[in-house]
């Protein structure tokens, strides 16, 4: 996918969009929400923790990061869950993959506000980031299919 903007020298240059990674953690049929502490127009609302993938960094990699770095815990990465969603016009793109905990490690929320483990009953109990509607939708028949 790509995106067009005019450029400096008022031609227009395409560019990748800026990829964002989402870890959907499962354990015993349910999944890890995190509610967002910032910015405020978001804050509150719940997302997958991840975040943007650095330059270089594979996909897989930075979850792996952001999952140590938001909730101190390591993680093995699974499949995609969802489609790609297409936000900000374009200018970025959000890939959510599912993940398990390793080693026993138990999530603390480093960054954010609260968490909370989900099952597929409780998946619309709270506020997720808009972005999130079709991957949240597609998680649901997965939980239901791992709900022990
Ligand atoms: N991590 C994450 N971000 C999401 C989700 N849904 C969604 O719209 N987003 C948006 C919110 C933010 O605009 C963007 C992620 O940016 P971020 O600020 O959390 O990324 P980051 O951790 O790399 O942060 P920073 O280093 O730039 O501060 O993607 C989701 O499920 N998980």
């Amino acid at each position: 996918m790509r995106t067009e903007r005019v450029g400096g020298n008022g031609q227009a240059e395409r560019r990748e969009p800026r990829v964002i990674v989402g870890a959907a953690i499962l354990a015993g049929g349910r999944v890890l929400a995190c509610a967002r502490s910032a910015p405020p127009e978001v804050a509150g609302m719940y997302e997958f923790p991840g975040g943007k993938v650095e330059p270089g960094e594979s996909e897989v990699a930075a979850l792996v990061r952001e999952c140590a770095e938001e909730l101190a815990v390591r993680v093995e990465i699974g499949e995609r869950v969802g489609r790609d969603v297409r936000m900000a016009h374009g200018r970025s793109v959000l890939k959510v993959y599912t993940a398990r905990l390793l080693h026993g490690d138990e999530p603390r929320a480093l960054e954010h506000s609260a968490m909370r483990w989900l099952s597929a009953a409780e998946l619309d109990t709270v506020t997720w980031l808009p972005a999130d509607a079709p991957i949240v939708a597609a998680l649901r028949p997965l939980l239901l299919a791992t709900t022990p």
